[in-house]
């Protein structure tokens, strides 16, 4: 899986895949620059008018339900539907499932009519969508009774695709082998939009592998890594401000090696 994984930076940064995604308005900007951070080009796509053509000129497509509506809904079922039928990999990020009845159907409702390569979201909002409590606060995880690695392969299973779920420690899964990500750092969760930018870095992966298990643990755990060297490298005096900053330094500043050294990957 390691091996699988420090050769794709290289990669993406000679390839430069466009990277279709239509996100929520909160963090549209940083998936945007996050992509580009690690060597990809993002377009921001999400009229029904264009939204299929668009998805066909792109190498990934991501679905994020943060700041849904009915009209963005539209345009993500013609994005999604367009590729599936190109065989352009989809990350679905069902961003607050659990917290509403609209979020938590709409999301469901895209699973039920396209085929995503990837879920990503949080324990609870996974959970949700494997059949558990509604217990997500806004978009934040709230608690849950199973262990990540168990939301994960269980969603993995029902909706036969790779799922990550993120938070302390993420788990990636695709049914049969689920891999813990021991990366990231508690400030990661202190910001908005750690979890969408995972998605997008996710996407930006995908596009250049095949091994979609490998592509989802290479974006999660980018965004652990580039975490940990992010609040490593702070002074006393300086604190989220300048962390996510860094956040964006460290991701853009990312090769193999670093990210080899920084990896904690193990199978369940
Ligand atoms: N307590 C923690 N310790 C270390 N890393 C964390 C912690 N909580 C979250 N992370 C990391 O933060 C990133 C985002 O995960 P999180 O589960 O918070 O996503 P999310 O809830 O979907 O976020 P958002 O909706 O704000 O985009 C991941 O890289 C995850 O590993
Ligand atoms: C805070 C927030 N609200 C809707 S989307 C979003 C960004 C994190 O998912
Ligand atoms: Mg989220």
């Amino acid at each position: 899986m390691k091996r699988n994984i420090s050769k794709l930076f290289n990669i993406i940064r000679e390839e430069r895949p466009l990277i279709h995604q239509i996100t929520n308005q909160v963090t549209m900007n940083d998936c945007a620059n996050v992509t580009l951070a690690v060597g990809a080009i993002p377009v921001m796509a999400s009229s029904p008018e264009e939204a299929a053509e668009m998805a066909m000129l792109a190498k990934a497509l991501v679905i994020n339900i943060g700041t849904l509506r009915s009209e963005t809904f539209e345009g993500m079922i013609a994005a999604a539907k367009a590729a599936n039928k190109s065989g352009i990999p989809v990350i679905v990020d069902p961003v607050g499932a659990g917290a509403t009845c609209y979020r938590t159907s709409s999301a469901m409702e895209i699973l039920k009519v396209i085929r995503p390569a990837v879920i990503r979201g949080n324990a609870s909002e996974v959970n949700q969508l494997i059949g558990g409590a509604s217990t997500t606060i806004g978009v934040d995880a709230g608690r849950v009774p199973i262990s990540n690695a168990e939301i994960a392969k269980k969603a993995a299973e029902t909706y036969e695709c790779i799922t990550v779920v993120s938070g302390k420690e993420d788990a990636v899964s695709d049914g049969n082998r689920t891999y813990l990500i021991r990366n990231g750092h508690s400030m990661l969760s202190k910001i908005t939009g750690t979890g969408c930018m995972s998605s997008a870095l996710i996407a930006c992966f995908a596009a250049v592998e095949k091994n979609i298990l490998s592509s989802a643990a290479a974006g999660i755990s980018l965004m652990g890594i580039a975490g940990e060297m992010a609040a490593a490298s702070l002074s006393k005096s300086e604190g989220l401000g300048t962390f996510k900053v860094r956040l964006m330094d460290f991701i853009s500043l990312m090769n193999d090696e670093m990210w080899d050294k920084g990896a904690k990957i193990s199978e369940v």
